[in-house]
């Protein structure tokens, strides 16, 4: 199983389990996100989580081992929607949903916990739209969302240069919520929550909807899985790919 689901003191948990891959996303790590929705539905959960095991990586974004064999747009986007989907759906979700991030974060991966309401950051990771490097865009929702939490400059510079982050300049730049040394740091955050009612919690999660909703967040989206998809099927990207899985034979 690529993921684990938890519920424990009224947290859902969601930890992709593929350490040895850096926490890759494949179509069952996909499958489990749209379980955790249903859950969240089903659960009522005060809080969600989504991280990852291990120490390395939170998540280095699509596994490319898998998804290097979807060579035209016709066959990247339904991908890119699917993941689209799940992710626009736990944005929206009726509670606050937190990235852990515990370690690297890049591509896709950033894109995950930039869709999250709040980011706590381990000191030692590092994030990044390293989508650039690889001739394409953001394509799960990512890059809309950091424009809709980051300054606009920020938010472009980040895309753009297509570079890692250190945690500091994470937190200087407002992606990341709070850096954290260890899980004392995550443990006060929650308590520090925990202190207001889970409605209130709700209330201005319903609000924060609402502008999403009225300002077409979704539609948004679309546009920019239409955007990426589009330029996933150019040889740069392939050729870029094909480095990156070769690069230590
Ligand atoms: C589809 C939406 C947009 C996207 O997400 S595009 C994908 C963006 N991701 C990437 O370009 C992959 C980036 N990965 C990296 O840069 C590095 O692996 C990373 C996360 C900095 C970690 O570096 P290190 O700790 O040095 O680990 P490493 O590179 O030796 O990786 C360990 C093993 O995991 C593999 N791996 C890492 N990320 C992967 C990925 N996304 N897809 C497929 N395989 C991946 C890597 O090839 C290596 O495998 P092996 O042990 O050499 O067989």
């Amino acid at each position: 199983m690529s993921y684990k689901i938890d519920l424990s003191g009224g947290i859902l948990t969601f930890t992709i389990d593929r350490p040895h891959i850096r926490n890759a996303i494949n179509d069952e790590v996909i499958q489990g996100l749209e379980e955790l929705v249903a859950q969240v539905h089903n659960h009522d959960p005060q809080f969600v989580i989504i991280t990852a095991s291990g120490e390395q990586a939170f998540c280095s974004g699509g596994d490319l081992s898998v998804y290097q064999h979807l060579r035209t747009r016709n066959e990247a986007y339904p991908m890119l929607k699917k993941m689209g989907d799940v992710l626009y759906r736990i944005k929206t979700l009726p509670v606050p949903v937190v990235a852990l991030v515990n370690g690297m974060a890049v591509g896709g991966g950033c894109e995950i916990a930039t869709a999250c309401d709040y980011r706590l950051v381990r000191s030692h990771a590092k994030c990044g739209f390293i989508q650039g490097t690889l001739a394409i865009t953001s394509g799960w929702g990512g890059g809309t969302y950091a424009m809709e939490t980051i300054p606009h400059a920020e938010a472009l510079k980040m895309l753009s240069e297509a570079r890692v982050y250190t945690a500091q300049e994470l937190l200087e730049n407002g992606w990341a919520t709070k850096v954290v040394e260890s899980e004392a740091g995550v443990e006060a955050f929650f308590q520090s929550m925990k202190k207001i009612r889970p409605e209130v919690h709700r209330a201005y999660k319903e609000i924060a909807i609402r502008k999403w909703q009225s300002s077409h967040l979704k539609d948004r989206v679309n546009e920019e899985i239409r955007l990426c998809a589009e330029l996933w099927e150019a040889d740069a990207h392939h050729d870029a790919v094909e480095r990156f899985l070769n690069k230590k034979k």
